[in-house]
């Protein structure tokens, strides 16, 4: 590969523009990136700027990169003009392998040769995505979480025709940039904390749809309960400590034979009309009357707040080398 080094990265794209490639172009602009941009919708642009600007103001309480400015977005008419001379290329487009893998061969296309292009999706697997582009050694994924620009992981993994450099260059790329990278060896579907979060969502939507629980008794029971430990101690940790001083191997002792006990449902629940209407109306019954602006706006102080208090504020700008 003939790429610029991650720490000499100056300019971004970002291809598909909604929720998570704008999250994107958020992250990178206050990072102190040039951000081109293109999304074939003919509202992306107003969403883009909104999306970017409701961002702000947290990114700003972050600590912005020196420079970082909002002016430093272009948002291009083609797909051409915003990879031409990009050093790093995100994608972000709807999640459809049929979408995924046509527009990766085009930005394959596209790109300067050597230069790295990550695809935001949630679970394909990129040996499935790379199968239409001649330059697929340098095709990796790059699953961020929502807000992109507040919510450090990144998860990076490469297909069956990724290059490992490809690879390599994207964690430490994203590492330049302020993300927490866990760079996996092997494809799995959903990757790491997709296939965690997917299993308590499934279970989530059984007990809607049986009537066990309600959607606010769901988000509670997290809230109230596991989901403080995790902001600072995953699940593996916190379990040890269910163990008392014998730690993980008294909890198993202890614990193990329940593992067999009928506590998860594996399979789906079918996303049927009942259900769909419960889960909608429950979030609108917990939302309260606040706009889906005010829940991010929530959302965007309490993961700053987690952070603060977790001891996890990057100093803007330094770790980004930048
Ligand atoms: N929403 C989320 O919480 C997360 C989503 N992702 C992944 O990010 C990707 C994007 O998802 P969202 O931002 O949620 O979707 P979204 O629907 O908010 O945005 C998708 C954008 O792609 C644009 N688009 C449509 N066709 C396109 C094409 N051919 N080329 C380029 N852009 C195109 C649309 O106009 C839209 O603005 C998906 O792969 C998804 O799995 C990853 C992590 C979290
Ligand atoms: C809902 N989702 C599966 C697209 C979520 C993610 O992929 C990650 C996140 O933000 O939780």
């Amino acid at each position: 590969m003939t790429s610029t080094e991650p720490e000499n990265v100056r300019r971004v794209a970002c291809v598909g523009a909604g929720v998570i490639g704008g999250g994107w172009v958020a992250h990178f602009l206050a990072r102190g990136y040039d951000v081109t941009a293109w999304d074939p919708a003919p509202d992306a642009e107003l969403r883009l700027r909104r999306l970017v600007d409701a961002a702000w103001p947290a990114l700003t309480q972050l600590g912005l990169a020196d420079g970082a400015s909002t002016d430093r977005l272009t948002v291009t008419a083609t797909l051409e003009e915003a990879v031409g001379d990009a050093q790093f290329v995100q994608e972000s487009a709807p999640e459809k392998l049929d979408v995924k893998r046509d527009l990766l061969a085009r930005l394959d296309a596209a790109t300067p040769p050597g230069v790295v292009i990550a695809s935001s999706t949630s679970g394909y697997p990129m040996t499935d995505m790379q199968t239409d582009a001649e330059g697929a050694g340098r095709l990796v994924v790059g699953h961020p979480f929502n807000p992109p620009y507040l919510i450090p992981l990144v998860e990076v993994v490469g297909g069956e025709r990724t290059s490992a450099e490809a690879v390599a260059w994207a964690s430490r790329f994203y590492e330049v940039a302020g993300k927490s990278v866990i760079t996996m060896d092997r494809e799995v579907p959903g990757f790491i904390a997709n296939r965690l979060q997917e299993a308590l969502w499934r279970e989530a939507l059984h007990m809607v749809a049986n009537g066990e629980a309600t959607v606010k008794e769901i988000d509670d029971s997290i809230t109230e309960g596991p989901g403080l430990r995790w902001a600072f101690m995953g699940p593996m940790l916190t379990f040890a400590l269910a163990g008392g001083e014998g730690g993980m191997a008294h909890m198993l002792d202890h614990f193990g034979p329940s593992l067999k006990s009928p506590w998860t449902r594996l399979e789906a629940p079918e996303l049927d009309k009942a259900l769909y209407d419960s889960v909608v109306a429950g979030c609108d019954d917990a939302a309260a009357g606040r706009t889906i602006a005010d829940l991010v706006a929530e959302r965007d102080q309490g993961v700053i707040d987690v952070l603060r208090a977790t001891g996890r504020l990057p100093g803007a700008g330094k770790e980004s080398g930048k």
